[in-house]
């Protein structure tokens, strides 16, 4: 009889996703994503709704199966559920018990996966004071903010200590401030040498990840590092002074050279192909528009490589 060798807990990429393909019916929901988080590191999947996020974290968390392409967590196949024990995740509909308390939720999942009492005792402290719910124990889940929810079924699915933690869209309808803490809370326990993947449709959240993967009808269209994808970045941004902004919407909607055009403000901000200034700005010159540089963003970035995929 032989056996697969058993991988060493600390050796290889915590989580590989590898041209992944799964179809709905006619709908292609992966179309070939690849990616790879080593131990230790948090990648952000960035893309718009149906782009394909939930569908990798659930092939990624063993709940449904590939047609093609590889996963694999902890150097195991998720569908095998050798390393279920190993994996934390939350998923955008995270089913806590509405009419049970923070604690009494918390102790729910405690017996759930079978936690001895002091070491429950001792998580629960610590998870509850991470997140800032120490206050709000007795206080029903169906009673408890947007934020405040999604941060307790953070805590309920950090009970068992998960090695890898995958997140699909936990900061979707959360207000901004806890979304600045719940990424706080997602960098501490990096520190603590966890993996994490977590997965977000708002693009500037791309910078807060230290890799993002983007992804796009099934697709990863860039993967970097934040900083460095927008240095790489070959195209310009602009921001469009003056003008009528109805007159000006089709003009740049008609010109080739214009890659991306979305609101900033009152203004528009424009995504040009490089060395195309000069022609785009005699367009707009008869509308009593004019272009002037500005730093390109990630949404730019993102929105420039849809159009040149397309
Ligand atoms: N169970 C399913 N049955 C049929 N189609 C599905 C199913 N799950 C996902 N899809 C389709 O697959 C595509 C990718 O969906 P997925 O949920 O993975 O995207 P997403 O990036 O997570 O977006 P969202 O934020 O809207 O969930 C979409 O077109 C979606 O409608």
């Amino acid at each position: 009889m032989t056996h697969e060798p058993t991988p060493s807990p600390g050796a290889g990429p915590a989580v590989v996703a590898r041209a992944m393909v799964r179809r709905f019916g006619a709908t292609v929901a992966l179309d070939g994503l690849s990616f790879e988080l080593a131990r230790g590191e948090l990648l952000g999947l960035v893309g718009p709704d149906g782009a394909g996020k939930t569908t990798a974290i659930r092939a990624l968390a063993g709940l449904l199966a590939l047609d093609g392409g590889e996963a694999r967590v902890l150097g195991a196949d998720p569908l095998s559920g050798a390393n279920r024990e190993r994996l934390g995740l939350m998923p955008q509909q995270y089913s806590l018990y509405r009419d049970l308390t923070v604690e009494e939720n918390l102790h729910f999942f405690a017996r759930l996966y079978v936690l001895p009492r002091a070491v429950y005792r001792e998580r629960k402290e610590r998870l509850l004071a991470i997140t800032r719910l120490d206050r709000f124990t007795d206080r029903r889940a169906d009673a408890l903010s947007g934020g405040m929810y999604k941060k307790l079924a953070l805590a309920c699915a950090l009970l068992h200590e998960p090695e890898v933690l995958l997140l699909d869209e936990p900061t979707n309808g959360v207000d901004p401030v806890s979304r600045r803490e719940l990424w706080a809370l997602l960098h501490e326990f990096v520190h603590g040498g966890m993996t994490v993947l977590v997965s977000t449709p708002y693009m500037d959240e791309a910078e807060r990840c230290s890799r993002v993967a983007l992804v796009h009808r099934g697709r990863a269209l860039l993967d970097g590092e934040p900083g460095a994808l927008i240095a790489r970045f070959e195209d310009e941004a602009y921001e469009v002074h003056g003008g009528d902004r109805e007159r000006l919407d089709a003009a740049l909607a008609a010109h080739p050279a214009v890659l991306a055009a979305s609101p900033a403000g009152a203004r528009l901000k424009v995504v040009v192909a490089r060395g195309a200034r000069d022609e785009v700005a005699r367009a707009i010159a008869p509308l009593g528009a004019e272009l002037e540089p500005t730093h390109p963003d990630f949404e730019d970035l993102f929105l420039a490589r849809i159009r040149e995929a397309a």
